[in-house]
């Protein structure tokens, strides 16, 4: 998709587009839509972090509460999204053995229970092992550090995703 295609959109078809950049916030790509046009995937990406990084903490953690657990209930009952499905499914997490999926069940929930959000992770970017030993590190994180290290995963997720709509090589950017 280029964009002028993208420039030229409707705020419905550019949300029904880039609605769920950012997992299941469609209120972003409606917000971001008023800053047309683009100049490309860059500007995109930068207004849509732009948007994440003005709200204020209380925004911000519902951004991630917005998140389905890795591995967890949605992924069990077949209710993600298309595009949380492919990216848990390309980690190995529809994969899992009944042993580690306790075990991850666990540190999600020690992790939501100390933060007060889910364990957000570019899946994608991960295999399995990872995911274990990436949610057993930030585990122990200091809890505003760790605010900052998730929401950037959350950028890395829309990065990935906005190269998908747009046909672009995610790693360019
Ligand atoms: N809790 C999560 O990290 N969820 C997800 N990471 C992804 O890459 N896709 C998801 O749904």
């Amino acid at each position: 998709m280029d964009m002028e295609k993208v420039n030229s959109m409707d705020f419905g078809e550019f949300v029904d587009v880039f609605g769920n950049v950012i997992e299941r916030c469609p209120l972003i790509a409606a917000a971001v839509w008023s800053q047309r046009p683009f100049s490309g995937l860059e500007d995109l990406e930068k207004h849509f972090s732009a948007f994440i990084d003005a709200l204020p903490q209380s925004g911000q953690e519902g951004i991630l509460r917005c998140h389905p657990d890795l591995a967890g209930r949605e992924l069990q009952r077949g209710t993600l999204t298309a595009e949380s499905q492919r990216e848990q499914s390309s980690a190995g997490l529809t994969s899992l053995g009944a042993e580690e999926r306790l075990q991850l069940a666990e540190l999600n929930a020690r992790y939501r229970a100390r933060f007060g959000f889910p364990f957000v992770l570019a899946a994608r970017l991960c295999d399995r092992d990872a995911v274990l030993r990436e949610l057993a590190r930030r585990l122990q994180r200091p809890p505003a550090q760790e605010l900052r290290t998730a929401l950037g995963e959350v950028k890395k997720i829309g990065r990935l995703r906005l190269a998908d709509l747009l046909g672009g090589d995610p790693a360019r950017l």
